[in-house]
């Protein structure tokens, strides 16, 4: 053993920016290979651990007899290397977020946990002696039964029984409990035979082949409008680096991982399709993750953090809907998931192809300057025509619950003819203020800068921000009038208001609230179904459903988002306005889109209907180079809250003065955030912009130190947020 003993440098799942020096378990020694395994370590006081990651070995910095020894090693093989575990390294620098944090944020709980890499041979379920002559006797019609007569059929795998039938694992247990089947591994699984690709359309056959040519490191921006075939396109692709033998990552928004996207990907394919997202156990996910780590599994599609997957055989990322917001973590290490795909697909050597009908204007810059290839699909596929739009001046004109006549009879024809009506509105609950007549007061968060929503038609007041609930009062407690009235309307109002114009319609209403549980967003489609009927909602809608039988898209109020003071809030406006749009008309039945409004003239309404999103985007662009700001410039940003406002003032001052002005780089504030309290917090907030990205990263480099040294630092709770997506 070298004496001095070479010491285990473990990244540990703690806010702190540094490493943590122990000496390896009694009777081993440390060397390289522990690099990328988990270790389990004791941490703070108390016999506490913790499961870290071995990040380096070698001479210990301090006196080695003043170290712990670790409590065990729990992989024999690295969990953590070559590409992945570089890339992890980049996202702790560029976020300046600690290392053990980054990894516990890629790693799947189970396995940041410290349980073993599960067992990724594929398992399916067959009929046991027993379980063959229960299914030949009568018994008990139900799923547990139906579900033993296919398995006395033949054996069948679980990912395909997860297509087929969900919720069979009950009825598996079941069976199992009474020893009439078991789980087995299954060997040679027959994959399903791919089904046909429909033939391209120029423009499809154009972007295939463009993506053919050229090697190594290739970004991609596909700008399609909707329903132009985009994803026809990402299947082709995955198609070709599946050919060549290669692994291929596609991220999709939160909301956009339906199973019915994940069944034409499977369908397509002819390769097992793992998922990765939130709704999946830990299990589930941990044994995705493994099983694209050894290889065995081909294609991973998942929201957000699927974007840590280990891709040892790498072809190919896609990021669909790449402009959407989803794909910013909000916490924690606020990661964004399409610039780390990108930074992988450079360090893998791989093409990665964004795809939007509404790029952003981040990645529409890059594509403009070159730094992108930028393809283009202007038409929609299988012959569909774009959806004709028209804007509804409701100046002056009466609405009732929010709606116009105009919006009324366009509904009412829809129905009339037949099809399918959504009703758009991007505020959920009864009406966003409670509001007295006669002074003016209105119900307001008693914890946040922010009006209470009206719920459950007028009987109950909820903070959208903080969750807070109350009773509305029956007199205004200022002047004690009965004059209280719910003013404007969310998708509740406009749910009442229409099932009391068309009693005969099928009505569905889709929102935060009616799609809290997993699949609840399917259930509600399947309701509509193919005959007539409207579909109320908000943004939910706004992606990724091809409603065949859909032909009005009515857009109730988009005048809240023309005002807004964020920076991006055109951009979002426009990428919403055109992503809903979008689903009209999407198949044989042409398309109209109604924009109900009192700013008929906005420039951004013009911009956006003579020139759709492009011209919209091209105005963006100029105006945000004009103001410096992003993709022009960049920025991070300072976040602190505490109870008091003059904790945080406190802290954001001493972190001003804290900050060392340099060339091209500059500290803007304090300032108030947008909602300066939220959930019974004083919030504000420190902007530092640069010309330079360089600049701005040795900027916080030296930055950080000093703020964490901050004596008023530890009155508030702070964050630092680089390259914001929102500046609240
Ligand atoms: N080459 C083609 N021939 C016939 N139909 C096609 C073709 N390509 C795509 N389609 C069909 O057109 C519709 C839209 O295609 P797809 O979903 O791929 O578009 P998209 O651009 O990804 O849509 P969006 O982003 O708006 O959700 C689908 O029903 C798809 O099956
Ligand atoms: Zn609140």
């Amino acid at each position: 053993m070298p004496f001095p003993p070479d010491i285990l440098r473990v990244a540990l799942p703690v806010p702190l920016p540094r490493e943590f020096d122990y000496l390896p378990p009694a009777g081993q020694a440390a060397g390289p290979d522990w690099l990328g395994c988990r270790v389990r370590v004791p941490f703070g006081r108390g016999g506490g651990e913790q499961v870290g990651v071995v990040v380096g070995t070698g001479p210990a910095s301090g006196d080695p007899a003043a170290l712990k020894a670790a409590h065990e090693r729990l992989d024999t093989a690295p969990l953590l290397r070559g590409e992945l575990f570089d890339s992890l390294r980049w996202v702790a620098a560029y976020y300046h977020a600690p290392l053990g944090e980054v990894i516990a944020t890629a790693l799947p709980a189970a396995l940041r946990a410290g349980q073993p890499l599960p067992d990724t041979r594929r398992h399916g379920w067959a009929a046991t002696p027993a379980g063959h002559e229960a299914a030949a006797r009568p018994g008990r019609e139900g799923r547990p039964r139906r579900l033993l007569q296919e398995l006395c059929e033949a054996p069948r795998d679980e990912d395909d029984l997860d297509q087929r039938s969900p919720g069979w694992r009950t009825a598996a247990r079941a069976l199992a409990d009474r020893g009439l089947a078991e789980r087995v591994v299954m060997e040679g699984v027959v994959p399903p035979r791919p089904i046909a690709a429909p033939r391209p359309t120029p423009g499809q056959a154009a972007a295939i082949s463009a993506l053919r040519t050229g090697e190594g490191f290739r970004p991609v921006l596909l700008e399609g409008v909707t329903g132009s075939g985009k994803t026809e396109v990402y299947l082709q692709a995955i198609s070709d680096c599946l050919a060549a033998g290669r692994q291929a990552l596609v991220l999709v928004p939160e909301i956009g991982l339906t199973p019915q996207t994940l069944s034409r990907f499977r369908a397509r394919l002819g390769v097992p399709v793992l998922a990765f997202h939130s709704g999946l156990g830990d299990g589930e996910r941990a044994r995705a993750w493994a099983d694209m780590a050894s290889g065995r599994a081909r294609v991973l599609v998942g929201t957000r953090s699927a974007v840590f997957c280990p891709l040892p055989e790498a072809g190919l990322l896609v990021v669909d809907e790449e402009h959407d917001g989803s794909y910013k973590q909000q916490d924690g290490v606020r990661y964004h998931a399409r610039d780390l795909a990108l930074v992988r697909a450079s360090r893998l050597g791989v093409p990665v192809l964004l795809g939007s009908a509404t790029p952003s204007l981040e990645s529409l810059h890059n594509a403009l300057s070159g730094r992108y290839r930028h393809l283009r699909l202007g038409e929609r596929a299988g012959g569909a025509r774009p959806p004709a739009v028209r804007v509804l001046d409701v100046r002056k004109r009466p609405l009732r619950d929010g709606l116009s006549d105009a919006l009324l009879d366009a509904v009412g024809a829809c129905l009339a003819r037949g099809e399918q009506a959504l009703v758009f509105k991007n505020r959920r609950g009864y009406a966003p203020v409670l509001l007295c007549h006669d002074c003016g007061w209105s119900a307001h968060c008693a914890r946040c800068d922010a009006a209470m929503t009206v719920h459950a038609g007028g009987r109950r007041l909820v903070c959208h921000h903080c969750g807070a609930r109350a009773t509305p009062p029956n007199a205004c407690p200022d002047c004690a009038s009965l004059a209280l009235q719910p003013q404007g309307a969310g998708t509740e109002r406009l749910e009442q208001a229409l099932a009391a114009r068309f009693p005969e319609a099928c009505l569905v209403r889709v929102d935060r609230e009616t799609t809290r549980r997993r699949d609840a967003l399917e259930k509600h489609l399947a309701r509509l179904g193919d005959g007539p009927g409207i579909l109320v909602g908000t943004q939910i809608l706004a992606k990724g459903h091809d409603l065949p039988r859909l032909t009005l898209v009515a857009v109730v109020g988009v005048d809240e988002g023309l005002f807004s003071a964020d920076f991006r809030a055109g951009e979002k406006l426009a990428q919403l306005l055109i992503q809903v749009a979008g689903r009209a008309g999407r198949a044989r039945l042409p398309g109209e889109v109604v924009l109900q409004t009192h700013h008929p003239d906005h420039p951004l309404l013009g911009t956006l209907l003579n020139g759709g999103y492009p011209a919209v985007a091209a105005l963006q662009l100029a105006e945000r180079e004009a103001a410096a700001f992003p993709p022009y410039a960049h920025l991070a940003l300072l976040r602190a809250e505490a109870t008091t406002e003059a904790d945080v003032q406190g802290f954001l001052h001493e972190a001003h003065a804290a900050f060392e002005a340099r060339e091209g780089v500059h500290a803007n504030g304090p300032m108030p955030a947008p909602m300066a309290r939220r959930a019974g917090k004083a919030r504000g907030q420190l902007l530092v912009d640069a010309s330079q990205r360089n600049a701005l990263h040795a900027a916080l480099r030296d930055w950080l130190p000093a703020l964490r040294a901050l004596k008023s630092a530890r009155r508030v709770r702070w964050s630092l947020d680089v390259d914001p997506t929102d500046l609240y």
